[in-house]
C-alpha cells in the first residue's frame, strides 16, 4: 500500500506474521522476566478477586437476605449481612493495594525495556551506510525512535499483563457459572460465537487501517521536518502555497485513515454491547423463570446477572488491548525493518599506519543500477603527492570522493591502500586517517573544543594551539565569547560557511590523517577568509598526500596530477604542462577563470 507523495513515502512494508514479530522482541522480555511475572502473578491475584465479588453476594443473598424473609427473627442475619459487607470492602482495598504494585513493577519494566530498545534503534541507525540515510528521511526516523518505540511500550506494559488478566478472569468466570448451574451457564455461551465472529471481523480490519495511521504519522512527521529544514529556500521561492498543499495532501489521508477507525470502533462496540444485552436477557429470561419456579436460588441468579456482566468486561478490554497490540504490531514492524537493515560489514582488520600509495583500478560505481556514474576509472597517487580533480557539475567528483572513505561500494574494479584493498582495512581506522573537509562542513552541538579534538583524545595545550595557528582558526577562537569553549548551536548554524570550513580543517588536523581530501567551497566566502581557507589548506596538505575537487585556478595548477572528469570518465589526466598543451577541458577553464 502506497500513500501521500512521492518525496514522503513510506517504504513498503514486507507482512510478517505476527508471532514471527512478536518473537523478535522475546529477548527483550526475558532480560526483565522476573518482573513479568511478578506482574502477571499480581495480576491473577487481581482477577481472583474480581471473580469472588458476585461469590460473596451470592451468599449474603442465599444464606442471610433470604432466609430472613420468612423468619420473625431478622436479627440473626444482620451479622452475617454485615460481614459480608466488610468482605466486600476488603476485597476492594486488597484490589487497590495490588493494582497498585502491580502497575508500579509493569511500568517500570515496560520504560526499562523501551530505554533498551531505543538505544539498539539508534545504535543500529548510526551504524547505517550513509545510501540508507539518502533514501530515508530524518522524520521518519525520528517517529521510529520515539512513537513506535511508545507503542511497542504500552503493548509491553498493558497489553501483556491485562491480556493474561481477561482471560484468567473469563476462564475463572466460565469454570464458576458452570460449577454454579450447569444449563443457565449454556445460556451465557450461546452468545459466544458470535462475540468471537465479531472480534475476528473487528480485527482484521484494524489492522490495515492502523498500518495506514503509522505511515500516515511517519509522512507527516517527515514532510514536517524537511520543510523546517529547508525553510529559508522555500521562503525565499516563495514555495509556503506550494508546500501547504503538499501538507494538506498528506493530512487528509491521515484524517480518512482516522475516521476509518472511528468507524470501525464505532461500530464494534455497540455491537459487543448488544451481545452483551442479548445473554443478559437471556440469562434474565430463563434463570428468572428458573428461580420463580425454584429450581435456582436467588443469590446463584444474582451471582449470574454480575458474571454475564463481568464476561463482557474482558471482551470488551481485549477488542481495546486488541488495538493498542495491532498499533504496537505495526510499530515492531517499521522497527524490526530498520533492524533489519544491514549495516556496513565491508571493513576487515588491517590498521593504516601511513598512506604509500592511493591505487583506482577500472572503478565503476552506480547509485541506481544501470545508470553508471563513474567508468573505468583508473589512477594511482604516492605518498606526498596532490591531486586536483577538475569536471563540470554532476561529473562524478563527489562521487569519487564517497568511495574512497567508504561512503558506498563499488561496483567494479578495485581501491587499493598501499596496495591492499580497502575493505581489508578497518572502516573506522579508514575513516580516522582520511580527513574529508567538505564545502558545507557540518559541526556537531558542543563547544568548538569537542568539534577539534577527536573524541576521547586527551590533546596538550601546546599541540592545540600550534593546531590553532596552522589552521588560521586562532583569530577567529578569540573573537568567540568563551573561546574554545563557546557551545556551538546544531550543525554550527551560528557561524558563516568560511568560519565552519576553517574549524573543519583544525578538525582535520587533530586527527593527523595521512590522506586529505578537500572539496574547495563553489560558494562565494569573502576574500578574508578565503585567503585564511588557501593557507590553512596548503599546511594541512604540506608532507601528506591530498586530493581537491578544485574549483579554484591556483589549486588545480599547483596539483602535482590534474583529472579531468566529464561524464563519470577521465578525459584528460596529467601534469598542468601537459593538460595546458593539450589544449582540452582543462586549457579552457584556466582561460576562463582567468578572465
Ligand atoms: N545519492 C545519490 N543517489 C543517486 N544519484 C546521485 C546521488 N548523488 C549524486 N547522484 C548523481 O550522480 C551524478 C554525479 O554526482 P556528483 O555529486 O558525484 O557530481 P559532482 O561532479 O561532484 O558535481 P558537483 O560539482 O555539482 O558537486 C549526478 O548526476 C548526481 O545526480
Amino acid at each position: 500500500m502506497k500513500f501521500g507523495l512521492g518525496g514522503y513515502q513510506e517504504e513498503e512494508l514486507k507482512k510478517q506474521k505476527d508471532i514471527r514479530l512478536l518473537a523478535r522482541f522475546v529477548p527483550l522480555l526475558t532480560k526483565n522476566i522476573t518482573m513479568i511475572v511478578f506482574s502477571i502473578l499480581l495480576m491473577v491475584l487481581l482477577s481472583l478477586l474480581d471473580i469472588v465479588v458476585p461469590f460473596v453476594t451470592r451468599m449474603v443473598v442465599d444464606d442471610y437476605i433470604m432466609p430472613s424473609m420468612a423468619d420473625p427473627d431478622k436479627s440473626r442475619y444482620l451479622m452475617g449481612a454485615f460481614w459480608g459487607g466488610i468482605a466486600l470492602f476488603g476485597v476492594a482495598l486488597a484490589r487497590l493495594i495490588f493494582s497498585f504494585i502491580q502497575i508500579m513493577v509493569m511500568e517500570y519494566a515496560g520504560q526499562r525495556m523501551m530505554h533498551e530498545l531505543r538505544i539498539k534503534v539508534f545504535s543500529h541507525i548510526q551504524a547505517l551506510p550513509v545510501s540508507f540515510f539518502t533514501k530515508n528521511t530524518v522524520g521518519r526516523l525520528a517517529t521510529r525512535v520515539t512513537n513506535d518505540i511508545q507503542n511497542m511500550q504500552e503493548m509491553f506494559t498493558t497489553v501483556i499483563t491485562f491480556v493474561m488478566k481477561d482471560l484468567f478472569t473469563l476462564t475463572g468466570i466460565i469454570i464458576i457459572v458452570v460449577a454454579m448451574d450447569v444449563k443457565l451457564s449454556l445460556a451465557l455461551f450461546f452468545v459466544i460465537p458470535l462475540v468471537i465472529f465479531s472480534t475476528w471481523f473487528f480485527s482484521r480490519y484494524s489492522r490495515a487501517v492502523f498500518r495506514r495511521l503509522r505511515a500516515n504519522i511517519a509522512e507527516i512527521n517527515s514532510m514536517f521536518s524537511e520543510s523546517t529544514g529547508g525553510i529559508r529556500v522555500i521562503q525565499l521561492f516563495s514555495r509556503q502555497k506550494q508546500m501547504m498543499e503538499q501538507f494538506k495532501e498528506i493530512n487528509h489521508e491521515n484524517y480518512l485513515a482516522g475516521v476509518s477507525q472511528v468507524k470501525i470502533f464505532g461500530l464494534f462496540m455497540p455491537v459487543i454491547d448488544l451481545l452483551s444485552s442479548f445473554a443478559l436477557a437471556i440469562v434474565i429470561f430463563y434463570g428468572g423463570g428458573r428461580a420463580v419456579s425454584e429450581a435456582l436460588s436467588l443469590g446463584t441468579l444474582v451471582a449470574f446477572i454480575s458474571y454475564t456482566k463481568m464476561f463482557f468486561r474482558p471482551v470488551r478490554d481485549l477488542s481495546e488491548k486488541h488495538n493498542v497490540l495491532q498499533n504496537a504490531l505495526s510499530s515492531g514492524e517499521r522497527i524490526t525493518q530498520i533492524l533489519d537493515k544491514k549495516v556496513d560489514e565491508t571493513g576487515g582488520e588491517l590498521a593504516l599506519d601511513g598512506l604509500k600509495s592511493l591505487e583506482f583500478k577500472h572503478v565503476g560505481f552506480a547509485y541506481t543500477p544501470g545508470e553508471d556514474i563513474l567508468k573505468d576509472i583508473s589512477f594511482e597517487l604516492n605518498a606526498g603527492e596532490s591531486l586536483a580533480i577538475l569536471g563540470p557539475t554532476g561529473s562524478g567528483k563527489t562521487s569519487l570522493i564517497n568511495l574512497i572513505v567508504k561512503f558506498y561500494p563499488r561496483n567494479r574494479g578495485e581501491i587499493r591502500i598501499n596496495g591492499k584493498d580497502i575493505d581489508d582495512y578497518t572502516t573506522w581506522a579508514l575513516r580516522n586517517k582520511i580527513a574529508l573537509v567538505t564545502q558545507d562542513p557540518y559541526l556537531f552541538s558542543g563547544t568548538i573544543r569537542d568539534n577539534i579534538v577527536p573524541p576521547g583524545t586527551i590533546m596538550d595545550t601546546a599541540t592545540l594551539d600550534a593546531i590553532l595557528e596552522r589552521s588560521h582558526v586562532r583569530s577567529l577562537i578569540d573573537h568567540m565569547p568563551k573561546g574554545l569553549d563557546t557551545v556551538l548551536s546544531q550543525g554550527g548554524s551560528s557561524l558563516s560557511s568560511g568560519e565552519r570550513q576553517l574549524i573543519s580543517i583544525a578538525r582535520a588536523f587533530a586527527r593527523e590523517p595521512h590522506l586529505i581530501i578537500f572539496d574547495e567551497a563553489t560558494s562565494y566566502v569573502d576574500t578574508e577568509s578565503e585567503e585564511k581557507i588557501r593557507l590553512a589548506t596548503e599546511k594541512l596538505k604540506e608532507n601528506r598526500t591530498s586530493i581537491t575537487i578544485a574549483h579554484r585556478l591556483r589549486s588545480a595548477m599547483t596539483a602535482d596530477r590534474i583529472m579531468v572528469l566529464k561524464d563519470g570518465e577521465i578525459i584528460e589526466y596529467g601534469d598542468h604542462g601537459t593538460l595546458m598543451a593539450e589544449k582540452g577541458f582543462y586549457y579552457h577553464f584556466q582561460t576562463l577563470d582567468k578572465d
